[in-house]
């Protein structure tokens, strides 16, 4: 069995990997940084560390890299023969690849191949694999389309375990924490023949996407963003801040009461859920930066996203939001000179009307919130 995965980063190597491999897959990690390519080309092996109270080693092997900037032709060939095919590259990397899956998908077809074959995007995005999916249609011409409707699937995922950016000697191996829960929409897959194990086939994902992005990165994103705010510089030391605690505390809340109201979870249920959250961010053995956390502020203040789609549900709900409206506003007064994404937001809120950039950011329709979110933001001070 054969899997090519775009994404040879953090969760592709430290999660994606490890469940593939440990379901005997053979891997073509697809990817552009070329160090990791010719690392992966040479040692066709690497380490996975899971840093917990207790420590586990996995030695991954099988594995491959393709330098699509540079080869091609080689992915288009790995996709031909793949019986899985996944991604972690983030969301706005995906509309870049879709042009390589169309070709692959095209050779398929060409060489009668039979086979159904499921396109996983393991993003931290809603209907990532959909958006994937709408994006390679692009690349296909109307004679491609009876194949690729009956052929190819592209199940929505949920994917979580935090690993943080690595600092290791040796490029390939990768320190992660112990948790790892990865669930697939298995309504929307066509090759049923295949279940991974340490994968969750739900029959509805909604709920469960939302369940994490709303806890676990609206959490995240909280402690990064409002520890950047009072200067801290890494998750551990900002969870030590106890006014960042009590935010990451009643940001949970405000998230847990949208839960609790949109999807019925159990709430005894839920508070074990979050409470194992919070004790995941404050790993000891596991070092992530505010920087990673925070990076693209752009994507993260988006429509869907973490911060604003919970508090346009929760006011349609009339539940409160307050402390989610104050993140947000940290999240606005971000700053990180290496991050291209911070850079602009700051340029364009340093240069245009409030209310035109944050509904841009936002894309929201509603002026009263938009508002709402520029008088907190005239309000909050520069710390
Ligand atoms: N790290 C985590 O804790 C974590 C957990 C769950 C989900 N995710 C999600 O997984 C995705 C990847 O996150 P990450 O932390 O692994 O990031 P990362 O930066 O470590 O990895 C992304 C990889 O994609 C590669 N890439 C970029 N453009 C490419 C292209 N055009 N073609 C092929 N490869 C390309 C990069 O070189 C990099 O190796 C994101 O959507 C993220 O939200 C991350
Ligand atoms: O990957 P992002 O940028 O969407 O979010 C940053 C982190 O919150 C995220 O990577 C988490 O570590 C991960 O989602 C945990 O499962």
């Amino acid at each position: 069995m054969k899997a090519t995965h775009f994404g040879a980063g953090n969760i592709g190597r430290g999660f994606i990997g490890e469940i593939l491999f440990l379901n005997g897959f053979t891997i073509d990690f697809i990817d552009i940084n070329d160090e990791i390519i010719k690392a992966l080309t040479e040692k066709q092996e690497y380490m996975i560390k899971k840093s917990g109270n207790a420590e586990e080693r996995i030695h991954i092997e099988n594995v491959t890299g393709i330098n699509s900037r540079e080869n091609p032709e080689a992915v288009i060939q790995s996709i031909a023969g793949a019986d899985i095919i996944t991604t972690a590259i983030g969301p706005s990397v995906l509309p870049l690849i879709a042009e390589l899956i169309a070709r692959g998908i095209q050779q398929r077809k060409t060489a009668k191949n039979q086979q159904p074959l499921d396109i996983v995007a393991c993003e931290n995005m809603i209907k990532g694999s959909s958006f994937l999916g709408n994006e390679v249609k692009k690349w296909l011409g109307k004679s491609d389309m009876a194949y690729f409707n009956k052929y190819i699937g592209f199940p929505n995922a949920a994917v979580d375990r935090i690993v943080p950016a690595q600092s290791n000697d040796d490029p390939l191996s990768v320190t992660v924490e112990p948790f790892r829960e990865w669930l697939i929409d298995q309504t929307a897959c066509k090759q049923t023949s295949i279940k991974l194990e340490g994968v969750e086939y739900v029959s509805s994902l909604q709920p469960y996407i939302e369940r994490k992005l709303f806890s676990v990165n609206t959490g995240h994103a909280t402690v990064a963003y409002t520890g950047a705010y009072y200067g801290c510089h890494t998750i551990i030391e900002a969870m030590k801040h106890p006014k960042v605690l009590r935010q990451l505390e009643n940001v949970l809340k405000e998230t847990s009461a949208l839960l609790l109201e949109k999807w019925g979870f159990d709430q005894e249920a839920h508070a074990k859920y979050t409470s194992k959250v919070i004790e995941r961010f404050k790993n000891p053995y596991i070092s992530d930066s505010i920087a990673r956390v925070a990076r693209t502020p752009i994507r993260k203040i988006g429509y869907d996203e973490r911060f604003i789609k919970p508090i346009r549900e929760l006011k349609s709900y009339h539940l409160p939001y307050e402390h989610l409206l104050e993140v947000t506003v940290y999240l606005l007064k971000y700053y990180d000179e290496s991050d291209s994404e911070s850079v602009k937001m700051n340029q364009l809120l340093n240069t245009n009307e409030l209310s035109k950039v944050i509904a841009q950011f936002t894309g929201l329709k509603d002026c009263e919130l938009v508002e709402e979110i520029v008088v907190s933001y005239l309000t909050v001070g520069n710390h």
